[in-house]
């Protein structure tokens, strides 16, 4: 009679354990030597675009992207809201018109999703400021820009690229994560404003 132990070995004989730790270290260098790449001025000045729409009296900051992309710019949102700034994502119900004074804030690997160059192409209408977040220099979205930040990955479509072995455009979202991570703490570090206060804007209906 078969034990159950040699039933575990028999099935992982054929199909072995997902490999983790090999995929952990190939996610992890692949964000490193991304993250390394990006230029400082690029995301300062983004950062610097971010701070005058969010410091002024009358500016506000809307983020949009599609999908993964746009999950990002969501969290970032979340942050800047916890800094005091008037933060909206585009689509949500209570989202307003964007006029002149306020900044929209893109990410698109691809740089050509069409909702999100629309929104960029309305933004510009408006006299809204625009600052981008792609791997793509020569897209629609970055020409629409005021300020970009290339973020040197692998498109959604670059399947097999030397760029990253990961599916997709991860390689893109993972350091578009970071780059906005490291945008809000270098706003945070030049406000200086207690850990307490941010604290006081949290959510407190979840
Ligand atoms: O970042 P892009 O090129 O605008 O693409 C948007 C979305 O499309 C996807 O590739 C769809 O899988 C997502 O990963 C990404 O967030």
């Amino acid at each position: 009679m078969t034990t159950t132990a040699e039933a575990v070995q028999a099935v992982s004989d054929v199909d072995p354990s997902p490999d983790v730790e090999l995929s952990l270290a190939l996610v992890g260098s692949e964000i490193a030597e991304t993250a390394a790449e990006v230029d400082l001025r690029q995301l300062s000045s983004l950062a610097t675009e971010v701070q005058t729409a969010g410091n002024s009296a009358t500016g506000r900051i809307f983020v949009a992207g599609a999908g993964r992309s746009g999950l990002v710019l969501r969290m970032a949102a979340m942050r800047l809201m916890h800094l005091g700034f008037d933060v909206h994502i585009a689509g949500d119900t209570t989202t307003p018109a964007i006029r002149s004074g306020d900044l929209l804030l893109l990410a698109s690997g691809s740089g050509t999703t069409s909702g999100v160059v629309r929104a960029a192409e309305t933004a510009s209408k408006a006299g809204a400021r625009i600052a981008v977040y792609t791997t793509n220099a020569a897209s629609p979205l970055a020409e629409l820009a005021d300020v970009v930040v290339i973020i040197p990955a692998a498109q959604k479509t670059d399947h097999g690229s030397t760029l990253s072995r990961q599916y997709s455009g991860s390689l893109f979202e993972q350091v578009l994560f970071l780059a906005a991570e490291a945008v809000f703490q270098a706003l945070w570090d030049n406000d200086a404003t207690p850990a307490e206060e941010l604290w006081l804007r949290h959510a407190n209906l979840e």
